[in-house]
C-alpha cells in the first residue's frame, strides 16, 4: 500500500533525530535531496564563518597561532570517531583527488617500488582514475582498470601495488564490504585506498574495525562542511612511518618553521599535510563537525534507510508503469541514496523537479539521484518530494518549454 501523508507525519513524531533540522539554515520552499553532492548549511557553520572573517580583520597574522595553523589535525581528530578511526589517524586537507595522489605515492614508496601497478575501478567517480593516470604518466608506473562488475580477485597479481575503491558507489549507491575486500587485497601483498565520499556522514564507518590502512574522503557532502570544504585523509597508526608522500610541502615537514633546505617528513599523520590551507574554509567545517559529535550514528543509519524506502514505497507502482528503472541496491547493500534511470527523459525530469523546488541531481546517462540526509530531511519532506515526482511524471510536465537550458552541475 502506498504510504499516506499521515503515516509520514507519524514517523516524524517518533523521530529521535527530528531536532537537528532546526540547526540548519534551509531555504524556504525547497525540498533538498542533493546532500550527497553538497550538504546544507548548519547555522553554527554560518556563524563560524562570520567569526573567522572578523578574526582575520582583528587578529591579522596572529590568527595562525590561534587555531588556524593546526586546524588540519584538530579537525582530523574531531572527524575520526565518525570514521571508526583514532586520534592522530586523520588529517583534514586538500581534496580527494590530491589526497589520493599523496597516498598512492606513499604506498609506492613504502613498498620500496617493488610493485608498479595501480588498479582503479571502471565506472567509479572519474577523478579517482584520472589522478592515478596522472601519477603513472609522470613516474613510469602502470595504470590498470578493474572493469565495472569484474571480480577483483582476478585482477590482483604480484605487480599490483595499490587499488582505489569507493565504499559507496556515486551512481548506484552500492555499499561494498570494506573489511572483506581489504583482507583480500592485503593477502595479495597490495594495499587498498578507500574513497569514503559517499559514506562519511552517511552511515557509521569502521576503518579500524575493518582493517583499513588508507582512506580519503570529502566533507562537503554528507558532512555539511560547505562548498570547497577540505577533504580528509586517513592512515592507520601502524602505517604512518613508511616513507614520503609525493606532495612534500613545508606543512608536512618535521620542523616547518626551521626553514631547512631539505625535506624531512613530519612524524605521524602530519606528514600528509602539504602547504598553506584556507583557514576560512576550515571554520564552517569545524562547526559542522562539532554538530556531528551529537549525532547517534545508529539512529542516523536507521533513518537514512527508512527515508529511502519511504521514497521508493511512494513511487514503486509509478516506476513500473512509466518505464523508470530503480537500480538502488537492496537495503543492506546501499548507501544513502536512491538511484533511478529514465534513459530518455531523466535529465528533464530532474529539471522539472528543480523548477518545483525539489532538488535532486542528474548524472549522464539517464541517472536521477536522490540523496537522503537524516539530519535535515523529515519523513514528510520525503513524502512531499515523492508526490512532486509522481505529478511531474504523470503529467509529463518535464516536456515543458522552460526546461530546455542545460545546467552543468545538476
Ligand atoms: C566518489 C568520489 N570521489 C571523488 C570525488 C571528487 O573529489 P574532489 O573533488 O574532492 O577531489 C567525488 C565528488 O566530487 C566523488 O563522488
Ligand atoms: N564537488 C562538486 C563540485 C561541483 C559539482 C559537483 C560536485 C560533486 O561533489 C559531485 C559528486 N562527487 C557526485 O557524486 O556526483
Amino acid at each position: 500500500m502506498t504510504p499516506t501523508l499521515e503515516s509520514a507525519r507519524k514517523l516524524d513524531r517518533h523521530d529521535p533525530l527530528a531536532g537537528f533540522k532546526a540547526r540548519f539554515a534551509l531555504p524556504e520552499g525547497v525540498l533538498y535531496l542533493d546532500g550527497n553532492s553538497l550538504g546544507a548549511q548548519p547555522r553554527d557553520a554560518r556563524e563560524a564563518l562570520a567569526l573567522t572573517r572578523d578574526q582575520w580583520r582583528d587578529e591579522l597574522v596572529k590568527g595562525w597561532n590561534q587555531g588556524w595553523f593546526d586546524a588540519p589535525e584538530r579537525l582530523g581528530d574531531l572527524l575520526a570517531p565518525l570514521l571508526g578511526a583514532g586520534p592522530g589517524e586523520v588529517v583534514v586537507s586538500d581534496n580527494i583527488t590530491l589526497n589520493l595522489f599523496k597516498l598512492l605515492g606513499y604506498i609506492i614508496d613504502s613498498q620500496k617500488r617493488a610493485r608498479s601497478v595501480i588498479l582503479s575501478e571502471g565506472g567509479n567517480f572519474p577523478s579517482d582514475s584520472y589522478i592515478a593516470q596522472g601519477l603513472c604518466r609522470f613516474t613510469g608506473l602502470e595504470h590498470r582498470v578493474l572493469p565495472e562488475g569484474g571480480d577483483l580477485a582476478d585482477y590482483l597479481d604480484e605487480r599490483v601495488a595499490a587499488v582505489v575503491l569507493s565504499q559507496v558507489h556515486y551512481r548506484t549507491g552500492r555499499l561494498r564490504d570494506m573489511a572483506a575486500i581489504t583482507a583480500l587485497v592485503r593477502e595479495q601483498g597490495a594495499e587498498v585506498i578507500w574513497d569514503l565520499a559517499h559514506s562519511a556522514g552517511a552511515m557509521p564507518v569502521d576503518l579500524n574495525g575493518s582493517g583499513v590502512r588508507y582512506a580519503v574522503g570529502c566533507t562537503y557532502k554528507y558532512l555539511n562542511g560547505g562548498p570547497g570544504a577540505p577533504g580528509f585523509l586517513y592512515v592507520h597508526k601502524d602505517s604512518q612511518a613508511r616513507g614520503w608522500q609525493p606532495l612534500s610541502g613545508w606543512h608536512g615537514h618535521a620542523a616547518p618553521f626551521d626553514f631547512e633546505g631539505d625535506y624531512a617528513p613530519a612524524p605521524g599523520i602530519l606528514r600528509f599535510r602539504t602547504g598553506t590551507h584556507s583557514a576560512l574554509a576550515y571554520a564552517p567545517l569545524e562547526a559542522s563537525l562539532r554538530l556531528w559529535r551529537e549525532v547517534d550514528m545508529t539512529a542516523l543509519r536507521a533513518k537514512s534507510l527508512a527515508l529511502g524506502e519511504l521514497f521508493q514505497d511512494c513511487l514503486t507502482d509509478l516506476f513500473e508503469s512509466k518505464g523508470i528503472e530503480d537500480i538502488t541496491p537492496p537495503v543492506a547493500e546501499r548507501g544513502s541514496q536512491v538511484a533511478l534511470i529514465h534513459r530518455e527523459h531523466g535529465y528533464a525530469i530532474v529539471q522539472a523537479l528543480i523548477a518545483r523546488g525539489v532538488i535532486g541531481d542528474y548524472r549522464a546517462p539517464g541517472l536521477m539521484r536522490f540523496g537522503f540526509t537524516p539530519l535535515y530531511l523529515s519523513y514528510e519532506d520525503v513524502w512531499q518530494a515523492a508526490r512532486h515526482f509522481r505529478e511531474v511524471v504523470e503529467t509529463r510536465e518535464y516536456l515543458g518549454p522552460a526546461l530546455l537550458t542545460r545546467s552543468a552541475v545538476t
